[in-house]
């Protein structure tokens, strides 16, 4: 369904950015795109989000090339402070059928008792929550999610991460993941992409094939995780590197 062919964007002079991504996913797939900061990680979900169209190539997100329905999560929640945790959810809805579907989402984030609340009146794990809910109140047929828990302490964003799951589990959602966190793109991806380079390319690609919830300490994601590190340029001989 998720189709991206030869797609570039560069700046200055064809400098950063990252150059000629080309991926198919399916639907309900869970995409990764690991990469060192600067590889263009973040520019190409704002392409493939439509907030970017200074492209070359061609992508399509949708079941239907007319309908192109992606939601987006950024690392900060970006909720508005002067409406409640409902009307952030439900913002700019207007039919029955979607403020039923607010009530729904609202409770998918745990977030049930709290529709009244404020932003500032928030953990920033509550707030994410609200992000992640708003993030799906147009159905999307695609999840585009940057970096969405990196600013989260390591129990919140474990809790977070399990929720992604858990709506993955129960809507079939597709999802493509910008992360840094090798551990988070583990647990969650059904593969992964490395970029590299700047600008940045797709250098590997790793398949995850254990089912999904995975253990955390699973060996066989460890072996992967090496694996990931050596792509990354990470895993040199330690010892050269501290001297
Ligand atoms: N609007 C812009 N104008 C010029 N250069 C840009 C612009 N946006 C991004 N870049 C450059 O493109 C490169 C990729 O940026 P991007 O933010 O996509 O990287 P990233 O992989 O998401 O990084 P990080 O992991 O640090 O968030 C960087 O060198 C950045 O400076």
């Amino acid at each position: 369904m998720l189709a991206v062919q030869n797609v570039t964007r560069t700046f200055n002079k064809g400098k950063a950015g990252f150059r000629n991504v080309t991926f198919s996913m399916k639907e309900g797939e869970i995409i990764g795109i690991l990469g060192t900061s600067g590889c263009g990680k973040s520019t190409l979900l704002r392409v493939l989000s439509g907030l970017d169209d200074q492209y070359s190539g061609k992508f399509t997100l949708s079941k239907t090339d007319s309908d192109h329905k992606v939601g987006m999560m950024f690392q900060e929640p970006r909720l508005m402070p002067w409406l409640s945790v409902n009307d952030n959810i439900g913002f700019g809805v207007k039919t029955a059928k979607q403020k039923e579907l607010a009530k729904e989402l609202l409770d998918l984030v745990g977030l049930n008792g709290f529709e009244n609340h404020y932003p500032k009146d928030l953990s920033g794990g509550m707030a994410q929550r609200t992000a992640i809910a708003r993030s799906l109140i147009t159905e999307p047929d695609v999840l585009l999610l940057d970096e969405p828990f990196s600013a989260l302490d390591a129990f919140t964003k474990m809790q977070l991460q399990d929720l992604l799951l858990s709506i993955w589990k129960k809507r079939q959602t597709t999802m493509v993941l910008v992360t840094h966190d090798i551990d988070e793109a583990l647990y969650l991806c059904d593969r992964v992409f490395i970029l590299r380079g700047q600008p940045g390319e797709i250098y590997a690609e790793i398949k995850i094939e254990q089912k999904k919830p995975r253990s955390r300490g699973d060996v066989t994601l460890a072996e992967k995780k090496a694996e990931i590190l050596n792509l990354l340029d990470l895993n040199n001989d330690i010892k050269e590197k501290v001297q």
